[in-house]
């Protein structure tokens, strides 16, 4: 294991216990985005299920059920065609990831707007934050504590353009109680505030990690402990250093694809620690 700090999320880490079955180790859903773009809700719905969650299931436009049911096996789908649908098909998730490739349209507006009403708990990330560039406090008014959203820097200027100067650690922080929920600011070192005032700052960040997908994978990892009913803070902090631990083991030619590939071997190491 690299890193400098040993990570002290691991005593919460959430191990499947004998008496588990699919359901108990917790449900995922992944808002995947139109028919030409839905390789980011499957690169989600992949680290979710890698990372642990039990049942995976993602959502999608009509339009493109055909494309992604042709391309996963373990992961479920199911179609909506309203804001009302989409609620309905997440009845009973513990955690629901949206954002990846979803559109910058009224329509992701909606969908975010509708399922923060639900039960399950939100990742919220690239066009679900973007989409509300302008209009933050659409975003922030539903959103609950544990509830995070997921910005890398672009994004998080457009949610937060007078924290524009603050420094990241300072800036984050004032983000997420704004906000209500968790920010993880992405980037070198990766800030995750919650809006209770915790800041936690990640310290095995690779730049392995610059490529296009990464952000889509972290986003089904953290909602995948999330749906394990980790506290979202902790499961933020404990997503972003194995994100980064599977990049740093991959090293050279790393692409966001191979990522959840190599999370059982990361978690493999932390279990035989743990256990
Ligand atoms: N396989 C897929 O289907 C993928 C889909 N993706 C989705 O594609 C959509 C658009 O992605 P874009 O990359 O165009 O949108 P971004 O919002 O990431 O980028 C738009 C602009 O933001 C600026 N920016 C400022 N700081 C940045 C930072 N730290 N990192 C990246 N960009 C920064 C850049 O100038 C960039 O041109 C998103 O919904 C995203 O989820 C991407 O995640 C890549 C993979
Ligand atoms: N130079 C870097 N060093 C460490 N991590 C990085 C670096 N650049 C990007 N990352 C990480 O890679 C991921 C990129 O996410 P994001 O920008 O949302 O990409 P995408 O939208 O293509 O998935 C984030 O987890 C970010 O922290």
């Amino acid at each position: 294991m690299t890193g400098t700090l040993l990570p002290d999320w691991r005593d919460s880490f959430p191990w499947p216990g004998a008496e588990t079955h699919k359901h108990a180790r917790g449900r995922l859903g992944v808002v995947s985005g139109k028919a030409t773009q839905t390789g980011a809700a499957r690169l989600a719905a992949r680290a979710g299920l890698r990372i642990g969650a039990g049942v995976v299931r993602i959502l999608c436009p009509p339009d493109a059920a055909a494309v992604i049911a042709s391309a996963v096996e373990a992961i479920m789908l199911t179609p909506f065609g309203s804001p009302e649908a989409l609620v309905e098909a997440c009845e009973g998730m513990d955690a629901v990831v949206i954002g990846p490739a979803a559109g910058l349209t009224e329509a992701t507006r909606a969908h975010i707007r509708a399922l923060a009403v639900t039960g399950a708990a939100l990742v919220v990330d690239a066009d679900g934050l973007t989409v509300f560039e302008g209009w933050p406090e659409g975003l922030f008014e539903v959103l609950d504590r544990d509830d995070v959203l997921t910005p890398h820097e672009g994004e998080f200027k457009r949610l937060f353009p007078d924290l524009l100067e603050t420094a990241r650690e300072g800036g984050a922080a004032e983000a997420a109680r704004r906000a209500g929920a968790v920010v993880v600011l992405k980037g070198p070192a990766t800030v995750i505030a919650a809006p209770d005032g915790r800041v936690a700052v990640n310290d095995n960040g690779t730049p392995w990690l610059a490529t296009a997908g990464t952000g889509d994978v972290l986003a089904g990892m953290i909602g995948g402990l999330m749906a394990q009913r980790m506290d979202s803070f902790d499961a933020a902090r404990a997503a972003v250093w194995l994100h980064a631990e599977a990049a740093r083991g991959f090293g050279p030619g790393l692409i966001a694809e191979d990522l959840p590939e190599r999370l059982p071997s990361v978690l493999a190491a932390l279990y035989g620690e743990h256990h």
